[in-house]
């Protein structure tokens, strides 16, 4: 499993931060701002959910990715990306008990 994928995706929605909304959609959804990325984010999750119910395993990896980037878009849009995540994820490798205490804040 490589992360040059997501190092190459995060570039790319970087550059995209400066084009011409009429000249792509992650441009167009840029330009819409915060309430349309996360109900691109909120719709992508629900796709997810429905996937995950409707027994096929290929379905549920096209909704997944298009979750994952769609998350991706919303990262960017607030000066992250998914390296901070990795670097998040990382970083409770070595945490006993952190996602347990994540989840009780
Ligand atoms: N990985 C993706 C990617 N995954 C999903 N999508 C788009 O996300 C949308 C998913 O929304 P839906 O399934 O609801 O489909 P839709 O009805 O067309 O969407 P809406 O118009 O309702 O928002 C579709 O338009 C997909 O094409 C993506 N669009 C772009 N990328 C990557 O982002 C890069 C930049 O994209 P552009 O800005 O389009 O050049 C591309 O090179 C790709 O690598």
């Amino acid at each position: 499993m490589s992360n040059d994928i997501l190092q190459r995706l995060a570039e790319t929605l970087d550059a995209r931060k400066q084009a011409a909304p009429e000249s792509s959609y992650v441009a167009k959804l840029f330009s819409k701002g915060d309430d349309a990325i996360l109900k691109k984010v909120i719709e992508e999750a629900g796709e997810v959910l429905l996937a995950a119910k409707d027994g096929d395993r290929q379905h549920l990896v096209y909704e997944v990715a298009d979750l994952w980037f769609h998350c991706m878009v919303l990262l960017a849009h607030k000066g992250l990306s998914a390296a901070d995540v990795l670097e998040e994820l990382a970083r409770r490798e070595g945490v006993s008990g952190v996602v347990e205490k994540a989840n009780r804040k």
